[in-house]
């Protein structure tokens, strides 16, 4: 059922001032809201195969689970599912692309990518007003087969993954130089042992020798920005991961890079929403890969719940939007790809909005005057202010589909676009 835009407008406008009492400038949180991109991961579109060589099965301990059909099997294909995704999703965006998905017409070796593999990715951010975010892909390779990549024992397939990473930082400052804004660039590595190791430090060491060379080139931060990402754990890597959560943090805050902070690669009752605070004291710059983990890191599609809306409090009540590239880490191949897109990125936009919508100067001065009585209530009675007003409206705003309207476009690509591949 469409909704009419003069009731969407008048609901707004109510919503405005029941806000206005709690003293909530609803056009400022909707103007923050519209400019702040998040950073959508392609890899949602074709179950995180690439096109390097798609045939080959994802490896690094991470899983794509589900047969719905659809998926893109071509650069064209992913583009323009995201494309369709993106009339559905208000505001501003980013795309995260990972190394795999180079679109070139020859073979090309994972150590020798260069940015003209990614023309045509530019270009299309061009013109559809994007911009790029960038990881090496160290995993699905015969040199990621043992389970090791930056921190292999043996020298040759070390410095096959520092060459990778080494080239991949030239075509994120080229996303940067091209599109006018710093590609995120987040290095995630599977390194790690099924069972428990004998040495734990020494894979640790030539992890920090690596990323060391690897990154030796000064790259402008205006063009690019180097982030490590942490993990507790990989399927076929239970006992141990190189890269852990202290070895990131201490390598991120003593070599002056971003952090990249995944909600699922911690220990189930572990929030990264806690962990924000803490780290902006020591990470000038962070990243966050906003997922939904279920008993284990299972990537599910961002769910409006409790730890997302957390996740944008912390950013928003701590005044760290500006320092934070928020972006998605999902996939799930059981469901339609664009759908899962289009849920996962609204519901994050969703929560952010609620936060920004928070009436945290209010909120701060209770706290400070140890009132804690009057800080739950109004915590509690904020989750009930009518924030959806103020998102339809900025559906309405953004022209894209207000309340649950985008399902039909969805049924209507699946049917004339997914259903013919
Ligand atoms: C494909 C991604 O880079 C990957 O999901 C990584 O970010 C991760 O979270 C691995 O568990
Ligand atoms: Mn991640």
């Amino acid at each position: 059922m469409t909704i009419e835009k003069e009731k969407v407008i008048a609901a707004y406008q109510q919503a405005k001032e029941v806000f206005q009492q709690h003293g909530v400038d609803t056009e400022k949180a909707l103007e923050t809201l519209a400019q702040t991109p998040i950073s959508i991961h392609c890899w949602q579109g074709d179950d995180v195969k690439g096109f390097e060589n798609p045939d080959r099965a994802l490896s690094g301990g991470i899983q794509a689970t589900g047969n719905y059909p659809g998926a893109a099997k071509t650069p064209d294909q992913l583009r323009a599912d995201m494309e369709k995704a993106f009339t559905l999703i208000p505001g501003k965006k980013r795309v995260n692309l990972h190394a795999i998905y180079l679109d070139s017409d020859e073979d090309v070796a994972r150590d020798k990518i260069e940015p003209k593999h990614f023309e045509r990715w530019v270009t299309w951010a061009k013109a559809n007003d994007l911009g790029l975010d960038f990881n090496p892909s160290l995993f699905s390779h015969p040199n990621a087969d043992e389970g090791f990549t930056l921190s292999h024992p043996n020298d040759d397939i070390r410095q096959f993954w520092i060459d990778h990473v080494k080239a991949s930082r030239k075509v994120s400052e080229y996303f940067g130089k091209e599109l006018g804004t710093p590609s995120y660039m987040n290095i995630w590595i599977p390194d790690g042992m099924k069972d428990q190791p004998v040495d734990r430090l020494s894979p640790r060491k030539r992890l920090a020798a690596s990323l060391d060379e690897a990154l030796t080139e000064k790259i402008d931060t205006k063009y690019h920005i180097d982030a490590v990402e942490s993990k507790l754990f990989g399927i076929g890597a239970e006992a141990y991961t190189v890269g852990s959560n202290e070895f990131y943090l201490g390598y991120a805050a003593s070599r002056g890079i971003a952090l990249c902070l995944d909600a699922g690669h911690f220990h189930p009752t572990e929030m990264i929403s806690d962990k924000i605070s803490a780290c902006s004291i020591y990470i000038q710059d962070m990243q966050l890969h906003v997922t939904r983990p279920i008993r284990w890191d299972s990537d599910h599609i961002v769910s409006f719940d409790d730890e997302t809306q957390a996740i944008m409090r912390e950013i928003v009540r701590n005044n760290l939007l500006s320092r934070m590239s928020i972006g998605l880490d999902f996939f799930d191949a059981s469901i339609n790809r664009i759908a899962a897109w289009v849920i996962g990125t609204r519901n994050a936009q969703k929560a952010l909005l609620k936060a920004l919508l928070e009436p945290v100067e209010k909120l701060k001065e209770a706290e400070e005057s140890f009132d804690y009585t009057s800080r739950l209530a109004l915590i509690e009675e904020s989750h009930s202010l009518p924030w959806n007003a103020i998102w339809d409206y900025h559906c309405l705003q953004n022209d894209t589909p207000v309340g649950f309207d985008w399902m039909k476009d969805i049924k209507e690509y699946e049917a004339n676009v997914l259903a013919t591949r």
